[in-house]
This record gives structure tokens, sequence and C-alpha cells, in this order.
């Protein structure tokens, strides 16, 4: 049986081979599929990986055909662009520079938008773009422009089907290779902790708007390149190809080939542009020629798809395969690469994390109330008090998610004032989350590696191009290591969302440890754990202690704090109402009355 890379060389022949022997309409056939694949590539960034849906890609395809459209047929340019004479490659750099600032300000303007608000800002400006085509006389309005020069390169003129036709599945590979590699990369990580959540991604450090930037600007960047090639493959350009009904049709492409991976991006343009092909041949026979009974049955099928397959056709393509011929997607782990450097540890005793008269109103309710407690470097703390004591809101304002209407919290001696959890992510304290929030179809090793975001600074474009392998390596050596250091290094390669839940919330240790903090913030961690789980987790945290980490958890369970942390603080009502040793507390009748109604 052939192996998946030498499935790939063998596509990359018959890919090579194809002009040579099917007839030039099929080749045309296998052209608009490329051209659809860059940007349903760019969708499956943006929309399977990133979480963002937009519903605008036609509209930078438009601003890349348009833009070489314009600089290569103007009899007379401004006297600032007359140097480009008319040179299609020219026309390139500059559609790709057009796009880009456009995305960046559509970006800055739509990005921050959540829920339902982003796809419809796409909309918006998919919408937009499109009747600005239409509007600008400059730009032969709706008849379009014609005249387009082929393409040259090296001497040979692209003028027929068969020649563009190597430059166009060029740049699909490029594309391809460009986003397999951002995607298991330091990175890549970023953009698909997007989906696990703002909170946990920010508290790993990630930059969650730079990352959901970066990944709309290379979507936007393929289609604007997309949009080029198109341009002169056509040589002709008008408004329709860009418009919302072609965003939404890209959309389509993406999921029912899967949205979640790149090869469901060729799939899915390949299928549905055969399809389109198909149903418009055959409709017509079967139903009559007047009406476009083709868009029915492609809404219907992306019903019966969403319902059936919802991971796409791909997801199908893989299931079917069986495992032993699947491309191993693990990534190898470098033993012999040199460790990240690591932080100083304060000194055991050391004051490391204090709250000093923390006040947090929620209108009139006042759920934390003059709030004081120390943490000390080597020392475990847990904060406990019956529901809706505050404990919650007090581990938002410690961890910097939310800010405290009086008082302050200093880290290191440092005011955390005005600072977000990304920053104090960045000044060593690091966390869990009451609900487990890992990726779950991602391995336990990246999972884990995502923790290291900030010990590593390498960016999109040396990720693009697989420059960052040291830095890489170095990353997952370290994840690998924490994982062995919470026990468990036998999971690297598992999905995180397959582990039983008491492995999970350690999973979740091993990622925060992977910042290399000085401070651990646990928010219930024994919750839902077995009995043997809430051991292992017991001795973690020893085991943690004694190396010097500094660990405050808000925890509900008694029995599970009483033998484990060296100090408690009791709230009630978002007040402090007892601090003592385990033993001090367990007899505090305060407590006793707090926690149990007064029974002795
Ligand atoms: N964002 C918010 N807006 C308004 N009220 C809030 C907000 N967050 C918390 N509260 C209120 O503050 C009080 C303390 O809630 P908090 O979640 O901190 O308690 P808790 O001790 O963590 O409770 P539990 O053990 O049930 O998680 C509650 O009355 C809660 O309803």
């Amino acid at each position: 049986m052939i192996k998946p890379r030498n499935m790939m060389l063998l596509g990359l022949v018959l890919l090579i081979l194809s002009p040579l022997v099917l007839p030039s309409y099929q080749i045309t056939l296998l052209n608009y599929i490329g051209l659809y694949a860059l940007v349903v590539l760019g969708l499956v960034l943006l929309t399977g990986v990133g979480g963002m849906t937009s519903f605008g890609q036609a509209a930078f395809v438009g601003l890349g055909a348009y833009t070489t459209a314009y600089l290569t047929t103007t009899q007379q340019l401004p006297e600032w662009l007359a140097w480009t004479a008319g040179s299609p490659w020219i026309a390139l750099v500059f559609g790709l520079l057009l796009t880009a600032v456009v995305a960046l300000l559509l970006g800055a303007l739509t990005l921050k938008l959540s829920g339902h608000y982003l796809p419809l800002g796409t909309i918006a400006w998919g919408i937009s773009l499109y009747y600005l085509f239409g509007t600008l006389s400059s730009m032969g309005g709706h008849t379009g422009v014609s005249g387009l020069p082929s393409l040259q390169l090296f001497g040979i003129s692209l003028d027929k089907g068969e020649k563009i036709f190597y430059l166009i599945w060029a740049a699909v590979t490029g594309a391809i290779l460009i986003s397999r590699n951002l995607l298991n990369s330091r990175e890549g990580r970023a953009i698909r902790a997007l989906k696990g959540g703002q909170l946990m991604a920010e508290s790993m450090g990630v930059n969650t708007f730079r990352s959901k930037m970066a990944v709309f600007l290379i979507s936007a960047l393929f289609a604007g390149l997309s949009g080029w090639l198109y341009a002169h493959t056509q040589r002709f350009v008008n408004p329709t190809p860009f418009g919302l009904s072609m965003g939404i049709d890209y959309l389509f492409m993406a999921l029912i080939g899967g949205v979640g991976s790149v090869w469901g991006a060729l799939l899915g343009a390949g299928v549905l542009t055969m399809l389109k092909q198909w149903l418009q041949d055959l409709l017509p026979i079967l139903l009559g020629s007047d009406g476009q009974y083709e868009s029915i049955v492609f809404g219907l099928l992306i019903v019966f798809m969403m319902q059936r397959a919802p991971g796409g056709l791909w997801s199908l393509v893989i299931r079917l395969i069986p495992a032993r011929y699947q491309a191993d997607t693990r990534l190898v782990v470098n033993d012999a690469a040199a460790d990240l450097p690591r932080r100083p540890l304060p000194a055991q005793g050391t004051l490391v994390l204090e709250a000093m008269n923390v006040t947090r109103r929620f209108g009139g309710l006042v759920a934390n109330n003059k709030m004081n407690l120390q943490l000390h470097a080597g020392e475990v703390l847990a904060l406990i008090g019956p529901n809706g004591a505050g404990k919650s809101t007090m581990f938002n304002q410690l961890s910097s998610v939310d800010t405290p209407t009086e008082g302050e919290v200093r880290f290191l001696g440092q005011s955390l004032k005005g600072k977000n959890s990304r920053a104090v992510a960045s000044m060593g304290m690091s966390r869990t989350f009451q609900h487990v929030k890992l990726l779950p179809a991602m391995s336990a090793l990246e999972n884990v590696a995502l923790g290291a975001h900030m010990r590593g600074n390498q960016g999109v474009i040396s990720a693009s191009l697989h420059l960052e392998r040291e830095e890489e390596q170095r990353l997952l050596k370290e994840a690998k290591h924490q994982l062995e250091r919470v026990g468990l290094g036998a999971y690297l390669y598992e999905e995180a969302g397959s582990l039983a839940l008491g492995q999970q919330r350690i999973l979740e240790i091993a990622r925060a440890l992977c910042a290399d903090p000085c401070v651990l913030l646990l928010d219930e961690p024994a919750a839902g754990l077995r009995f043997q789980e809430k051991q292992a987790l017991s001795d973690l945290i020893k085991k943690l202690k004694t190396e010097g980490i500094a660990i405050l958890l808000v925890e509900h369970d008694m029995d599970f704090v009483m033998g484990l942390v060296d100090r408690i603080v009791v709230m009630e009502f978002g007040e402090k109402i007892a601090e003592g040793l385990p033993e001090e507390i367990q007899t505090n009748p305060a407590v006793l009355e707090a926690y149990l109604g007064g029974a002795e």
C-alpha cells in the first residue's frame, strides 16, 4: 500500500501530467478548482481553525483582480503609477498590498465583534466592495474591464489554460504548504486556541486580537492572489464573481469539503465545481431550462451535509481509510533540543501575591469586600467558602481577569492595576479553569505546548516558511517535559478530549507549568474527580510546592483541602471570615456556622 507521502507525490505527478493528457475543457475546470481552492484554504484557516465566519472573501478576490485589471489595461496611468508600465507582476504586489491594507482596516473594525456580529460585518463589507467595483467608472462599471494581458513567465506566455494551469496549481501547492507549516507552529497553536475561548488563550499569553488579525490577513491574501490569477486566466473582469453570492459559495465549499482541514479545501472546491457543472448540464434536461435549480439543489445539499457530516467530506474520507494507512501527523519531539531558559523562582517564603483591601461591586452587590490575603513561595493556600461566597470573583481579581472596584492586587511587588491577564501571565502567574478549557481535538502535547507560547517569539512569517524549527523543537521538548513532570508522559499523542476528566485537569496544570510560573492558581482542581484521581492531583500539588512554586486553589472539597494545604482563607458573603492552619479552620466556630449552618 502507498504511504501518504508517496500518495501526495503521486497526486503532484498526476497534476503535472494532466494538461498533457486531459482535454482543455477539463483543464479549465481544474483551473477553476485551483482558483477556488486558494480562497477556500484561507477560509479553512479563518473559519475552520480560527472560528471566524466570513461571507466576504469574494470581495478580497475582487481586490486582487481589479487592481491588476486597472494597472495592466489603463492607457494613461497617473504619474505615480506610470512606472509600473502595465506589468502584471508589479500589479500582483500592488494587489496584495491593497488587499492587506483593506484587510487590516476591516479587521480592525470587525474582528473585535463577537457572536453573530462578525459574520454580519463580513456581509456588510462584502456587499460594499462589490458595489464599489460596479460603481467606479474607471473600472468599467458593471460591464467590467477586458483586454487584460496574459502573464509572461521565463519568456513563456501563459496565454492558454494548459499553461496558466501550472502557475495556479503552484500557488495552491504553496498555499497548502504555508497553511500546514503555520498550523504546526507556535503561532498556529495560538490561532487554534481562539476556538478555546478568549479567556483561555489570553491567559496563555496569546494576543488574541493579533492572532485573529494574522489569520484574517493570510486568508485575505490567499483570496487576493486567487483574484490576480483569475483576472489573467479570464483576461476580463466584472463585478459578478466578487459579490456576496460567491462569498457564500466559498463558504459552502469549505463546509462541504471539511472546514477543519487543509485537504478539505481542495476537496470542497473540487466537488462543488464539478457538481455545479454537472447540475447545470443535467437539471435543464430533467426540469426544463427556466429557473436556477442548481441553487436549490445546493441549498438542500448543504442542509443534508450539515446533518449527516458536520465535519465535511474530508472527515468521511479519513474515516474510510484504515488507520495504518493514514499520515502520521504526530509532532516529533527532539530530546536533544536545547532547554528553554527558566525564570529564577523567588526564595521559599517570599511574599509573591497579595490582595490588599480588594473590593468588587457588581451594581449594588458586593461580591468581595475588603479582602486581604497573602501567598508565599513554596506555600499552598486554599480559598474556600460556601456557594456564592465570592471565591470566583476573588480568583478573577487575583488573575487580573477582572479589576477591583477598590483596593489592589500586588504580584512580585508590582501592582496589577491596568494589567490584563496576558501581562500577568507573562510575569509568571499561570492558571487552570473551573470548567476545563482544552482544545479537545488537539493532542495533549500540543495543548501543553500552548502554555509555552510566551517563551517563544518566532512570528507568523517564519512559521509559514518553517524557519522556526529550532525554537519549535525547544517548545515541544518543554511540553513533553511538563507532561512527564505531571505523570502524563504516556499520553503525549492522545487527543486531549479523549482523556478522563482527572487527566484533563492535570493536563491543564501541565499547560500552566509550561509557562514557567512562580505562582499557580487552580480553580476547583478536584471538581468531578474520582478518589484516586484526587490522590494523584494531591501528590502533584505537594511536589510542585516543594519545588518552590506558590499555589493558590479555590476548592469546595474539604477532605481534599484539609490534607493538602498549608493555610486556608475562608470567605462568606464576600468577606474573609477566617484564616489559619487547616486544623484551626476545622474547629473555627464561624466557619462551622457558615459551612454547616452551626452543626458541630
Ligand atoms: N459578573 C457578575 N455580575 C453580577 N454579579 C456577579 C458577577 N459575578 C459574580 N456575581 C455575584 O457575586 C457573588 C459571588 O459570586 P462568586 O461566583 O464569586 O461566588 P463563588 O464563591 O465562586 O460561588 P461558587 O462556589 O458557587 O462558584 C454571587 O452573588 C454572584 O451572583
